[in-house]
């Protein structure tokens, strides 16, 4: 349902001086959910991120975050989300405790609660000995903990990290990777990278971007659902075939040959033969396929073009 839904996003579209870096983009987040947004370099993650955020004007489309639009309620949205930029915007000068009260009230923390809401995302964030020192003394695996300290401060329903690992060394990229995992105790997490490893090692559902545009957006588990391929003598669109029962996605491979991802726990291969024989398509080949996330992040995102691909 609609309303179950922390954040739900869509149509989201930007242009940069008649460059479109994200096109028509839907994601809805559910309540306790890590949700992994993964892509090549300038695929439109950040550009996403930041239009989710507020921090940046859409050229089309809704977001809404806990029942409230940004556009149109921006004050009572923002109250519901963290946000994490690509560059933490913690500053050196301060001490920990100085830049959490000052972000606590940035998000309208009542006075009276910001001492406690800063012990305790603090604590969220493994920081509990660190409050009196400067920030520009600490290392770069804990800036990183102060920063998403202030995404979580005013305890947001949903904390949208950019590239939080990044730069990170082996061990401070574990302890991050922990404290995300601990986050979805109380909020739905949305957090971006073009590193698979990162969003295996976190996210339960994955939401690949290439170009601008999604190309998958699954559950991790099931992400070796069986694909099929099939092959046809006549050229049909992605629309006829993800208006079909049971197929989520449609990629085209080229102008005769597609990889059909089905819904979880949907086994389309009978029904697609029946399909085409019924519709006249010409059907020459079909088979079923299972593929890791990494060979299907290297199909989705290695094209040129923007895949011809279309959600059921
Ligand atoms: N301010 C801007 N002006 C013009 N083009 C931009 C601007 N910001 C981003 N772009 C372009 O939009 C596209 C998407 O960029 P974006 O930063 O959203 O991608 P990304 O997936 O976050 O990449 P990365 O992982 O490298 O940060 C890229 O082609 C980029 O060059």
């Amino acid at each position: 349902m609609e309303s179950d839904f922390k954040l739900r996003a869509q149509g989201l579209t930007r242009d940069y001086a008649g460059t479109r870096a994200v096109d028509g983009v839907d994601i809805a987040l559910a309540p306790g959910e890590i949700l992994g947004l993964l892509g090549p370099n300038g695929a439109g993650k950040t550009t996403t991120l930041r239009m989710l955020a507020g921090t940046l004007a859409v050229t089309a489309g809704t977001v809404t975050l806990a029942g409230h639009d940004l556009a149109g309620e921006p004050q009572r949205a923002k109250q519901h989300l963290g946000y994490l930029p690509e560059r933490p915007p913690v500053h050196p000068e301060l001490t920990v405790d100085e830049y959490l009260g000052f972000c606590a009230r940035l998000h309208a923390v009542p006075r009276r609660q910001r001492r406690e809401a800063i012990a305790a995302a603090r604590a969220d964030c493994g920081l509990e000995d660190t409050g009196r020192r400067l920030i520009g003394h600490l290392s770069k695996g804990y800036q990183q903990r102060v920063g998403i300290a202030q995404a979580i401060v005013h305890r947001p329903d949903v904390v949208i990290l950019d590239e939080p690992t990044a730069g990170l060394d082996p061990n401070q990229l574990r302890g991050i990777r922990e404290l995300i995992a601990r986050l979805s105790r109380a909020h739905s997490v949305i957090i971006s990278s073009h590193i698979l490893s990162e969003i295996q090692a976190t996210a339960a559902r994955v939401v690949i971007m290439h170009q601008g545009r999604i190309v998958m957006d699954e559950p991790l588990g099931e992400t070796a659902a069986p694909v099929v391929e099939i092959a046809l003598r006549e050229a049909v669109t992605a629309d006829s075939l993800t208006g079909l029962d049971g197929v989520a996605h449609a990629t085209a491979l080229d102008d005769h040959r597609w990889q059909l991802t089905p819904a979880p726990g949907c086994d389309i291969r009978a029904m697609i033969a029946e399909t085409a024989a019924g519709r006249g398509w010409g059907l020459l080949e079909l088979g079923a396929a299972r593929y890791s996330l990494e060979e299907r992040f290297a199909a989705l995102t290695s094209r040129d073009a923007p895949p011809r691909e279309a959600a059921a």
